[in-house]
């Protein structure tokens, strides 16, 4: 048995290396400079407004009798589309709570906004037991109540704690009724006292109010809307424009005025209220709480201020969800996705602040932002008729489907779960229409998008690349000859960071200021907001984007953004305006604010945003041109990977698992972002998530992680999260996650599984089969990357017995030209090749091998097209000669890619 394995001598961009590997080798070099710049930037500028190109519906075609044959039932089938319940009455006991996590629960949310302190406790107490009880990992998420409005109501606690309406409200069509924000009014049938003093100062006759129950169904029966007819000091008088009942907590929701604009009307009241602080900080001391789910995230500095107030906590390992609810939210999405770690899209809130027929298009677009930068992303209100009905409605089933189709991580179920009278239906249900949507998902096509939208970053970035070196030469001119009359060089450096710091500032990624706007101007006055927290404020780019609503609605963020960011100019307005896009993406890139803390955005957190290293190091090579003399060179900029080593090896084991149908992928995580990245790429198969827990040191004691990363795991789509023993033997815990995921039901005998891990300082992708028992691994295919700058990655393939190997080796993307027969392998009896273990059909080796000019990442892999370019090069048909390959001693490998024998 042997393997051969070619190392190229430095590591590039994935993407580069497959758009090379598809064209003829001569044509490189001139397509690659034939590039139109201004095309390029102008894509650039798309791309940083998100999707350039629209993400095609992601549906394979089937034929009806297919569709029609029924879904395989059975208990305990992996869905990879997280279902998330809210937690209140219907579901606060050990034993329904058990029910759900079986019928595929995966995390909950306690909703700050309702329910007293004990009654949460009770609640997550009786999750903790019937976590243990069915041994499922079940991720928990704090709600706040944050900027809510509510109708003050008194209430009655029953014996749970739980706070109950007894007296519905009956509205008539045509009737007064009195919002209030007097603090000493107590409410009747007409006269309702609000929770926010200044309201009366925010609306405006004829605006729209609307007050729903709280985690409302969208049924019109208990959805108010009231019109403003006039204002009397503290009272707002209203027409009520249909008939309710109005029943629970209601909450006051005032709509945006501007039917397609946007006036900013936003209340001035705290990310968090007192009592979301109290209740963070007692529940994170008692229980585990993995994520904060942020209600009406404006802006990222809500998201920031939300991470500072956590880690003075001591809340580090609790994740910041933003809550996208209304359409200031939408506008400053990009700001807001960039630092959070995962966002929930409030479609009954963004409902009402959008017309209906918007809906779509807003959340086809918000999801596929956030696919492309792999953050989870989950949708709330989806099966409101199950709150009183065993069954979903057709519309709500076919929603459902859809999302899944747009790639949407999980479902955040409310009303269903929280108060309904189904919730462990509404949970099967879903799940079940989830795992049939997910057997329709086209992952090939969403791989292939997310590889052009790398590749079509990388292409804009280079080209922006040089463009910026000649301006920065240019100013290095222009520094001379200022030099010579007198002035300092250093002086015209600054000059150019001044104003590409100034453009910063100005492109400041949140478009719409926080604070609200007052009907009479003197809001902000009266709040003691300053100039920037009133309409005047908001001159520039608010103006600016006010146009824009009225052209072009707000259903083309990518629009909004390009033009309030003055990306439009990006083509033309030279290096000044590239340095400022830049630098502002730059200190985007800062993500939370708390850098130096060990759970703020780190470097790693960078990894966020696929394209940061190297924007990132654009970014301050422009703003740096003040000091450099030429600024960032093409040239090291071409050094760059587009993409990550960690993403590539994640999306080269996507790459490889679709190759040989593996069952199953397993990735060892440790933050889970190795993970996350993998699920990015949406394999079809479940990705075995293996958290090996770290001892680790926080200066007083000593203590176990990991079960945080498990459990945060349970929001992105795909990821089994599983919590290994921890212990030095990396293998040991391999070969019990492979039988733990046979009792799942996960894998079975011969079936192929990839392996992401790190195996002393190398990442591998290692493809193994599973022997005749299905519950132990026959023997790996290991493909190899080393890991590291400078070091370039190297390939190695070692197949195993395959009943059909040569197919096999085909399919991973070799032509047969690569294929060395293994009879002599037989002969020598290598490692595995003796008929005692199973072997003797011998060993398939894979030779790949790179050519010098084709050097690549591990993304190419598999990558057909580029084997092919490699075994015609390796042939001498190519022109490039290979690079000095190197012998990789299998046996000296042999402990390190972990061998095992069956
Ligand atoms: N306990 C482990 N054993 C082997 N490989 C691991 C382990 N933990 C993480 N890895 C692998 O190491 C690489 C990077 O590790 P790290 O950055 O710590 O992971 P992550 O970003 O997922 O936390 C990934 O390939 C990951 O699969
Ligand atoms: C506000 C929520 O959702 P929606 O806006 O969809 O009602 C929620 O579930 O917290």
């Amino acid at each position: 048995m042997f393997e051969l394995a070619v190392r190229g001598p430095a590591f590039v961009s994935g993407r580069r290396a497959l758009k090379l590997a598809r064209r003829p080798a001569s044509l490189c070099a001139a397509s690659c400079s034939n590039n139109s710049s201004k095309n390029a930037m102008m894509g650039y500028g798309k791309r940083l407004g998100f999707a350039t190109k629209a993400k095609q519906h992601f549906f394979k075609s089937l034929d009806l009798q297919e569709c029609i044959k029924p879904a395989e039932k059975r208990d305990g089938l992996f869905t990879g589309t997280k279902l998330v319940c809210s937690l209140g009455p219907s579901s606060h006991t050990v034993e329904v709570l058990e029910a759900m996590l079986r019928a595929g629960m995966v995390a909950v949310r306690v909703d700050l906004t309702w329910g007293g302190l004990d009654f949460h406790r009770a609640t997550l107490a009786a999750l903790n037991q019937a976590m243990v009880n069915c041994k499922k990992l079940c991720a928990v998420i704090l709600d706040t109540l944050g900027r809510e409005i509510m109708v003050r109501r008194p209430c009655e606690f029953g014996p749970d704690s739980w706070p109950a309406h007894p007296n519905p409200i009956d509205v008539a069509a045509g009737q007064t009724i009195t919002l209030t924000t007097a603090p000493d009014v107590e409410a009747t049938a007409d006269v309702w006292p609000v929770t926010y003093p200044h309201l009366h100062n925010m609306v405006e006759e004829g605006d729209t109010v609307y007050i729903g129950r709280y985690l409302g169904t969208g049924s019109d029966s208990a959805s108010l809307y009231l019109r403003v007819t006039r204002i009397e000091g503290a009272d707002i008088i209203c027409e009520a424009c249909n008939g309710a009942v109005m029943d629970g907590l209601m909450t006051v929701f005032h709509m945006e005025r501007s039917a397609d604009s946007l006036l900013n009307l936003q209340n001035n009241l705290p990310l968090f209220s007192e009592y979301d602080r109290q209740a963070i900080a007692a529940l994170g001391a008692e229980f585990e709480i993995d994520y904060v789910n942020l209600a009406y995230t404006r802006t990222r500095e809500d998201v920031r201020e939300a991470r500072l107030f956590l880690d003075s906590l001591g809340m580090t390992a609790t994740k910041v969800l933003a809550k996208v609810e209304t359409r200031q939210g939408l506008l400053n999405f990009r700001g807001i996705l960039a630092g959070a770690d995962g966002i929930v899209i409030s479609r009954g809130h963004i409902g009402l602040d959008v017309a209906p027929e918007k809906m779509a298009l807003v959340q086809k677009q918000l999801i596929s932002h956030c696919n492309l930068l792999g953050k989870p992303v989950l949708i709330t209100r989806v099966v409101d008729s199950m709150v009183t009905s065993p069954r979903p409605t057709r519309a709500e089933a076919t929603d459902i489907a859809n999302a899944v189709l747009d790639g949407v991580d999980g479902i955040l179920l409310g009303a269903e779960t929280l108060r309904g009278s189904y919730p462990v239906e509404a949970v099967a249900t879903i799940a079940e229409i989830c795992r049939v949507a997910e057997s329709v998902f086209d992952h090939t096509s969403h791989y292939d998008h997310l590889m052009s939208a790398a590749e079509e970053m990388e292409d804009v970035v280079r080209a922006a690349a040089g463009s910026m070196a000649a301006a920065a030469a240019a100013a290095a001119g222009g520094r001379a000859s200022t030099s010579a009359s007198g002035h300092s060089g250093e002086g015209a450096g600054s000059g150019l960071r001044g104003t590409a710091a100034a453009h910063a500032a100005e492109l400041d990624e949140d478009m719409i200021p926080s604070s609200g706007v007052s009907r009479a101007g003197s809001f902000s006055d009266v709040q003691g907001l300053g100039a920037n927290g009133g309409k005047s404020g908001s001159a520039g780019s608010f103006s600016n984007l006010r146009g824009l609503m009225q052209s072009s609605s707000y259903a083309s963020l990518q629009a909004a953004y390009q033009e309030v960011h003055s990306f439009a100019m990006f083509g033309g307005a030279g290096s000044h305006s590239v340095a400022a896009n830049l630098h502002t993406l730059k200190a985007s890139t800062g993500a939370t604010g708390a850098g130096k803390s060990s759970v703020g955005p780190s470097a790693k957190d960078k990894a966020d945003l696929p394209f940061m290293n190297m924007l990132e190091s654009l970014a301050s090579g422009a703003t740096g041109a003040g000091k450099s003399s030429v600024g960032p060179s093409a040239k090291d900029n071409a050094d760059l990977p587009f993409m990550n080593m960690l993403e590539s090896l994640a999306s080269s084991a996507v790459r490889a698992a679709g190759k040989v149908q593996a069952d199953l992928i397993i990735v060892y995580t440790a933050t889970g972002r190795t993970a996350q990245l993998v699920a990015k790429y949406r394999p079809p198969m479940p990705i075995l998530t293996l958290v090996v827990p770290r001892l680790v040191n926080d200066g007083i004691r000593w203590r176990l992680e990991g079960k945080a990363t498990a459990r945060t795991c349970q929001l992105t789509r795909g990821l089994l999260p599983m919590l290994a023993t921890p212990g030095p033997n990396g293998d040991a815990v391999l070969e019990a996650a492979v039988i733990k995921a046979a009792l799942a039901g996960l894998v079975a005998p011969r079936h192929h599984v990839v392996v992401l891990q790190q195996i002393h300082n190398d990442l591998c992708v290692k493809i193994m089969s599973l022997d005749s028992s299905g519950r132990r691994i026959a023997g790996p295919r290991v493909a190899r990357a080393a890991k590291g700058t400078g070091i370039g990655p190297y390939i190695s393939a070692l197949y195993p017995k395959s009943p059909n190997p040569k197919a096999l080796a085909r399919a991973m993307g070799a032509s047969t030209g690569d294929l060395v027969d293994s009879d002599a392998d037989d002969d020598d009896e290598g490692p595995h090749g003796s008929a005692a273990d199973g072997y003797d059909e011998g060993l398939v080796p894979l030779l790949v091998g790179l050519p010098g000019d084709l050097q690549t990442s591990a993304s190419m892999l598999y990558d057909d097209e580029m084997s092919r370019a490699i075994a015609a090069a390796m042939k001498g048909s190519a022109s490039p000669a290979p690079a000095p390959a190197r012998e990789v001693d299998v046996a000296a490998l042999k402990p390190s890619i972990g061998v095992m024998s069956p």
